[in-house]
């Protein structure tokens, strides 16, 4: 295979990241914006050792899944990547996505439940999170380039609702009437880093935080204005300071500088404030029927006890605890652990409680007390759960793990590791909570395997 040699191949399957791939003369060709089915003409751009990456030069026969794109921005914009394709094929991509995991680096062939896609692919989102930059001396907002920090302008997005659109509109113009200049990584010079915005479907509530790199911002009363003519809705505009260079969005400090700091939503039926630090599922339902499947693997009754392991505002440990006896939630950001502990009060929950810590030591602690825990629900971040952790579940030997996560290929390394602790994978099922994007959600029951 040759380097910028074009090659006429069929795309055959959707990789991990949203591209697709080819076979070419036994190798695998990563090529962004291929539908499987679709037979081409690619251009080879890179190669490595075992894979190299490609480009659609042409496209002779198309996909019977190939769709027109109804985003503007999709071969440009990191944040989507199956515009191109049907959603139903992008469903069937995502099952097998995390079956292919399952199998491959877990080691267990088994089908998934059948995958529950969103009702709807549009608007779904409740947070956006837009970059800020300048462009031709114009203030702009937008999402990234894939693999980059290029801002790819935008106006409108096909998964953000119009009030975050609007609300990034307002910032801009007020930065530019203002002469508030955004944030330069290169530099590290001006203000504005990123505007995120949260909305509260179930209560209409809008949260806008805006993170800068210093809190000192002229006409401040001008932007509180003007934000709250945009969006009548808006409950409270809160500052994140952020002065570390790289990638996280968020600072550590927050300054509240109009109504309140917590939005309220309300979810599986109990009411939550959420801080803009606290974890909330960006698509407010599917995120319920995900929980409700957590909760039906769970299978409590009121004399069963419960730990929710990354539990963050305590969105699952709330929807625990009124099947349950007792439920204990342990999560690592203080922010989301004080909303989880006003979460039980706003729904006079009194069955629950709260540890702020990282979860591998709380497990640790708990097992060390002689808490034994029916059932254990982990919901990670993407790098799934460490050694400690997996340790302390081995100990405290509940009948039940359920696994919630996000990332397959952590997913099913850590249900190998479980399976080392006496832990049988029983049953799992996909569920879309990101339509149009690579991300997915996936429950999976474990049992032990001497019950
Ligand atoms: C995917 S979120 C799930 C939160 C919650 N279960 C929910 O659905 O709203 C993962 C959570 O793990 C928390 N987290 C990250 N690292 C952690 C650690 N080492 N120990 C405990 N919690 C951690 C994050 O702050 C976040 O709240």
């Amino acid at each position: 295979m040759e380097k910028n040699k074009i090659y006429r191949a069929e795309i055959i399957a959707y990789a991990g990241d949203g591209s697709s791939i080819a076979r070419i003369h036994d190798m695998v060709v990563f090529v962004p914006g291929g539908a499987v089915g679709d037979q081409c003409d690619i251009r080879i751009v890179k190669i490595a050792k075992n894979y190299a990456y490609g480009r659609i030069e042409r496209i002779f026969i198309k996909s019977k899944n190939r769709i027109e794109p109804e985003c503007p921005h999709a071969s440009k914009c990191g944040g989507c990547c199956y515009w191109h394709i049907s959603y139903e094929e992008e469903l069937r991509a995502k099952s097998k996505k995390v079956q292919d995991a399952i199998q491959r680096i877990g080691g267990i062939a088994m089908e998934p439940e059948a995958v529950c896609g969103s009702d709807s692919i549009y608007h779904y989102r409740n947070k956006a999170q837009y970059p800020v930059g300048i462009k031709d001396d114009e203030i702009i907002t937008g999402f990234y380039r894939a693999r980059s920090h290029d801002i790819i302008p935008m106006e409108h997005c096909l998964i953000q609702t119009e009030l975050a659109d609007n609300l990034a509109k307002c910032v801009r113009d007020w930065m530019t009437e203002y002469h508030v200049a955004p944030y330069n990584e290169n530099t590290r010079s001006g203000f504005i880093r990123h505007i995120y915005v949260r909305s509260g479907f179930a209560t209409g509530q809008v949260l806008l935080c805006i993170v800068t790199k210093s809190a000192k911002l002229p006409a401040v009363g001008e932007l509180i204005q003007a934000a709250r003519q945009t969006v009548p809705g808006l409950c409270g505009i809160v500052l994140n300071i952020n002065k570390k260079t790289g990638n996280a969005i968020l600072g550590d400090r927050y300054i509240t500088l109009w109504g309140n700091d917590t939005l309220e939503d309300v979810l599986c039926g109990n009411r939550f404030q959420l801080s803009p630090a606290a974890f909330y599922q960006v698509n407010r339902a599917q995120a319920e029927k995900l929980y409700e499947a957590a909760l039906q693997y769970a299978e409590l009754d009121q004399t069963k006890t419960a730990l929710d392991l990354y539990c963050g505002a305590g969105t699952i440990t709330l929807a625990l605890a009124h099947s349950a006896k007792e439920v204990i939630g342990a999560e690592i950001v203080p922010q989301a652990v004080e909303n989880a502990k006003q979460n039980a009060k706003l729904n006079y929950i009194t069955n629950a409680r709260f540890i702020c810590a990282d979860a591998g030591q709380a497990a640790t602690h708990l097992a060390e007390e002689g808490i034994r825990p029916d059932v254990i629900v982990v919901d990670p971040p993407r790098k799934g759960i460490d050694q400690a952790t997996i340790d302390a579940i081995g100990a405290m030997a509940p009948e039940r793990v359920v696994y919630v996560s996000c990332d397959p290929a952590t997913l099913a390394r850590d249900v190998k590791l479980l399976g080392e602790q006496g832990y049988q994978l029983k049953r799992y099922k996909v569920f879309d909570l990101f339509p149009r994007t690579f991300h997915v959600e996936t429950v999976c029951l474990l049992s032990r395997k001497d019950k």
